[in-house]
């Protein structure tokens, strides 16, 4: 019997290949450039390859798209609706990890850990002087969450723990909430904390949210640190602001455009600390991801329903 075809972007993990074997037949993503595909069932994206209206037109018999990820900015959920082409993401499951990150990113830039690392490798290093490399406290600062959902929630549980004051700022104030975290305008947010964690998905509301103005109204002595998707920040000001000392540094997992061009200023700023998109890159949390997409797309190549679909 002939196995359910399923375009993806590979190289897969050799978990996932194991995970797949003997279920589907695995196309390259190039197949999905023919002009018209009835045998494909499935997309699985595994890095965030655009999935587009015109790739499932293609697709005529296509069931499913399941992304290993949770933001799904990258796939036309709409048109995958339309078409009722079932969507799957893997939210939950990496939650703690990438909370992880952002609080390694907090403390990375906050405590200028990578600037430190450099010092002490460097030649000419011998003695510490008292005053190089002075930072502010992360410990009983005040930390502003941009988005307090799932992994929002887990960046407060850690800020808790630091004994930070937790401002967040969602489209809706939570009501009965059982984190710590006060409601804010983005505004009073930004203006109040010496943290500013991005944790919001990209949509159209989100994409440049954090532009020039933004960046006016935090404290010099702020951090900017963005776990969510480049594109939630205007690169190019917030260059700007690194460069003329507006922010006191940023944190970054993800940046616009991903990956930044070896020339980019961006990579020249000694205030940035720069991961090239790991938050889920744990060997658990991966592990994770890999069986709930899997467990989706093989429930949406049967008909039934995802485990976990988007909306
Ligand atoms: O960026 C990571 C994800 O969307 O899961």
């Amino acid at each position: 019997m002939s196995l359910p075809r399923v375009i993806t972007d590979g190289p897969l993990s050799p978990d996932l290949d194991r995970m797949l074997h003997g279920h589907v037949e695995l196309l390259p993503w190039s197949a999905a450039d023919a002009d018209r595909d009835d045998s494909v069932c499935g997309i699985y994206t595994y890095g965030h390859p655009t999935v587009d209206h015109q790739m499932i037109d293609r697709l005529p018999n296509l069931r499913v798209i399941s992304n290993n990820g949770v933001g799904v900015d990258h796939i036309d959920v709409a048109a995958a609706r339309q078409r009722n082409v079932a969507v799957g993401n893997t939210p939950g499951v990496l939650d703690g990890a990438t909370a992880d990150m952002a609080f390694a990113l907090i403390l990375a830039a906050g405590r200028r850990i990578v600037e430190s690392d450099r010092l002490a490798r460097a030649e000419d290093f011998d003695v510490q002087r008292p005053q190089v490399l002075m930072a502010h406290e992360v410990h009983g600062a005040t930390i502003g969450i941009v988005g307090l959902g799932q992994i929002g929630g887990q960046v407060a549980r850690r800020a808790l723990g630091f004994d930070m004051r937790v401002l967040y700022y969602n489209r809706r104030e939570i009501v009965d909430g059982d984190i710590a975290a006060t409601y804010a305008s983005l505004d009073r947010l930004l203006a109040e904390s010496d943290y500013v964690v991005l944790t919001v998905p990209l949509s159209s509301s989100t994409t440049g949210m954090i532009g020039t103005r933004e960046i006016e109204l935090m404290k010099s002595t702020a951090v900017l640190v963005n776990v969510a998707r480049g594109p939630v920040v205007d690169t190019a000001a917030l260059t700007r602001a690194l460069q003329e000392g507006k922010i006191r540094g940023a944190g970054l997992d993800v940046t616009d455009p991903e990956p930044l061009p070896r020339d980019h200023p961006l990579l020249s700023q000694s205030n940035a600390v720069i991961t090239p998109h790991l938050g889920s890159a744990t060997f658990e949390t991966r592990r994770k991801m890999a069986e709930l997409s899997v467990e989706n797309l093989l429930a949406g190549l049967r008909g039934d329903t995802l485990t976990t679909p988007v909306n």
